[in-house]
């Protein structure tokens, strides 16, 4: 028996593994020295072999992501807080320049729901939002068209907010409506992009409540277009378990991706379709597409909330505010540090055209 080393790289992952092989002295001289005489490894099974490495290292990746996940994407060490802070000042203190930027133009509000307007909480059904901030919102929704763009399905987040005179985004930007009550009722705004995904998303909710059952802490919430797995009450000794056990039911759904949010796996149709397109939908139902008079503000805490923020600074309109104590890599403009912040933020929006935009 002889044992030889053979190396091999994947192009993608950039790995590169090193694997014994031991065979039989006649096989050495073979002119096809790796190919499946029984009882030996095939190129065909290192490869395999490799795939599973490398699949190991994204299980890796992804339980990385979920240690890093609430707060996510940390800046790196150099940038420290002063620094960030520069970059992104607090939309609180720089109010009166921003407000100066968007005279002449329609100010148009997008919130965010969870961590923007209310705290982040460990139950996800027991995300309240304060009163305060619902009457901030209100009068808000009364001066300037106002949206909330929230991953959690559209019912569910309105059953929070309680405001029919607002825009409702729901799944990700997936599921659009117009409000039901107030001066801009009868807009008959509905957009619902990944309709085809229901049965879908359906099924894995069913398949995926059963496969985690047996994780205590772990829930999957349905939200409709796209589901969210929690892990924000698992032992993080058991979160290997819960991330393989979510990419065990989703590697049969090639249509479906998953993603990293605040403790949770967000699972969603492959479509191009984000908080960006819902922003760019409403602006756009709201006669603004191509017009240089508006000014979207929009707030929000979390990873998905980016692509908003990503297309406002494309368009080079209006504002994108991350809720954020701690510095992370971000496309916004500015920062408020919690929801109370947000709440401040609103109130002085308001202050300030009631003061009849003093500029
Ligand atoms: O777009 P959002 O409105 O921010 O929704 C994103 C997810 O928010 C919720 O989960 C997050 O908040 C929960 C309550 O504070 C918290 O327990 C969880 O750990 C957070 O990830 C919501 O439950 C998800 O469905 C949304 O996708």
């Amino acid at each position: 028996m002889t044992t030889q080393r053979m190396v091999i790289s994947d192009a993608n992952s950039g790995l590169t593994m090193s694997i014994a092989i031991t065979r039989p002295e006649s096989a050495l001289f073979s002119p096809k020295p790796l190919v499946s005489p029984s009882g030996y490894l095939t190129k065909k099974m290192l490869l395999k072999k490799l795939e599973s490495f490398t699949n190991g290292a994204k299980i890796n990746n992804l339980i990385e992501a979920m240690r890093a996940s609430s707060p996510t994407r940390r800046a790196t060490d150099s940038d420290d807080h002063n620094s960030w802070t520069l970059r992104h000042p607090s939309a609180i203190s720089m109010f009166d320049e921003i407000m100066r930027a968007s005279i002449g133009k329609q100010i148009v509000v997008f919130l965010d729901y969870d961590g923007t307007l209310s705290p982040i909480v460990d139950d996800p059904d027991c995300a309240f939002m304060t009163n305060e901030m619902r009457e901030a919102v209100k009068d808000v929704a009364k001066l300037f068209p106002t949206a909330i763009v929230s991953g959690r399905c559209r019912a569910k987040v309105y059953n929070f907010v309680r405001l029919p005179e607002l825009y409702y985004a729901g799944s990700h930007g997936m599921d659009i409506k117009g409000p039901s009550k107030g001066h801009r009722k009868g807009n008959p705004v509905l957009c619902q992009p990944a309709r085809e995904f229901l049965p879908m998303i359906d099924e894995v909710h069913k398949a995926l409540v059963e496969k985690i059952k047996y994780i205590p802490g772990a829930l999957v919430e349905n939200n409709k277009f796209c589901l969210s797995v929690h892990y924000r009450r698992v032992e993080e000794k058991r979160w290997v378990e819960l991330a393989d056990q979510v990419k065990l039911v989703i590697k049969d759904y090639q249509e479906l991706k998953l993603s990293q949010g605040r403790k949770v796996l967000e699972i969603r149709p492959m479509i191009k379709w984000d908080k960006g397109n819902a922003l760019e939908f409403l602006l756009e139902s709201l006669g603004y597409a191509e017009s240089n008079k508006v000014f979207p503000v929009y707030i929000g805490d979390d990873r998905t909330d980016e692509d908003a923020f990503k297309v406002l600074r494309n368009r080079g309109q209006g504002l994108g505010i991350l809720v954020s104590k701690v510095p992370k890599e971000t496309n916004a403009s500015y920062s408020l540090q919690e929801p109370s912040e947000v709440m401040q933020f609103l109130k002085r929006l308001m202050e300030w055209h009631g003061k009849g935009c003093p500029y």
